[in-house]
C-alpha cells in the first residue's frame, strides 16, 4: 500500500462483450473525500465500470488499483475488504428480514478488523443513524418505501467500512425531498473522507453535489473537470446534456 497513491486509479481500462466495446481506454482517479460524478448517455459504460471496479467482471485491458493495490484477479469480497463497495440500481434486500438484520449482516463482514474495535451491533447502529433509518430499524424489508430501500442500500454499503463508495442511480424514482436527503447523506460521507463515485442521470444533482465530473460516451472518456466547466462544454451538451441544462446555469 502506497501512502501517496490515489484512493482509486483507473488506468486505460477497456471491456469488450463479444463484438461490443463497452469501455475503451478509460482513465481517471478518485481521491479521499472527493465526490466524482460519472455521467453519460444510456449504454455509455457506467455500470460496466462499476462492475469492473467491484470485481464482478474482469477488464479486457488496463488496470484498476485502490491505494496503489492492483485489483486484477481479486474477488468482489476481497475488493470490498480493501474498501471499495457499490450500490446496485435495483436494491435486493433480504426479504422476511428487518432493516436492522439487512444492515447487521453486512456489519458482520470485517467485524474483527474494524477501527477502534467497534462491534457489528454498534456499526449497525451508527450507519442506520447516518442513513436516517434509526426509527425504521424494526420494519420488515417489504414494508419500506423506495426512498427507505435506497437508504438501506447505502447503510449496507457503509456497514463494510468503505473508503470508496460507488452509487448507481441512487436517486432514481425519488422525489425532490427524498433526493435531497440522499444528497445530504453523501455530502456527510465526503466530510468523513470517503471518496464517492456518483453515477446519476439527474444532472442537477450531479452538478450540485460533485467536486469533479467525468463524462463518458460510447465507452470512451469524453472529458472531465469541474461541474460548471463540464456543463458548458459543447461536446458534453451535444452528446448528453442538450441545451436545456446549460442555459439554466
Ligand atoms: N453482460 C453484458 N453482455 C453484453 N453486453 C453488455 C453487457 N453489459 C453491458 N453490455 C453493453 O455494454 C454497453 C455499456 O452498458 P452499461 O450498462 O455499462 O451502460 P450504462 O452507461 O450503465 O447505461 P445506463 O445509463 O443505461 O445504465 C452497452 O452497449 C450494453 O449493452
Amino acid at each position: 500500500m502506497t501512502a501517496t497513491a490515489p484512493l482509486l486509479q483507473v488506468r486505460e481500462i477497456s471491456r469488450r462483450f463479444g463484438g461490443i466495446t463497452a469501455l475503451n481506454d478509460v482513465s481517471f482517479e478518485v481521491h479521499d473525500g472527493e465526490i466524482v460524478g460519472l455521467i453519460g448517455p444510456n449504454g455509455a459504460g457506467k455500470t460496466t465500470l462499476f462492475n469492473l471496479i467491484s470485481g464482478l467482471l474482469p477488464p479486457s485491458g488496463g488496470e484498476i488499483s485502490l491505494r496503489g493495490i492492483p485489483l486484477s484477479g481479486l474477488r468482489p469480497d476481497q475488493i470490498c475488504a480493501l474498501g471499495a463497495v457499490r450500490t446496485f440500481q435495483s436494491a435486493s434486500l433480504l426479504s422476511g428480514m428487518t432493516v436492522w438484520d439487512n444492515v447487521h449482516v453486512a456489519s458482520l463482514f470485517r467485524e474483527e478488523e474494524r477501527a477502534g474495535g467497534e462491534s457489528a451491533a454498534d456499526c449497525t447502529r451508527r450507519v442506520l443513524r447516518l442513513s436516517g433509518l434509526e426509527a425504521r430499524r424494526n420494519a420488515p424489508a417489504e414494508a419500506l418505501t423506495v426512498s427507505e430501500t435506497k437508504r438501506v442500500e447505502i447503510a449496507r454499503a457503509l456497514a463494510t467500512n468503505p473508503r470508496l463508495l460507488m452509487t448507481d442511480e441512487i436517486l432514481a424514482g425519488l422525489n425532490a425531498i427524498e433526493s435531497e436527503e440522499i444528497l445530504a447523506i453523501l455530502a456527510r460521507l465526503r466530510g468523513e473522507g470517503i471518496g464517492i463515485i456518483f453515477v446519476e442521470h439527474d444532472v442537477r444533482a450531479v452538478m450540485k453535489l460533485c467536486d469533479r465530473v467525468v463524462v463518458i460516451a460510447q465507452g470512451r472518456k469524453l472529458t472531465e473537470g469541474a461541474p460548471d466547466t463540464v456543463a458548458r462544454m459543447p461536446e458534453v451538451i451535444s452528446v448528453y446534456l442538450g441545451g436545456r441544462y446549460a442555459q439554466g446555469l
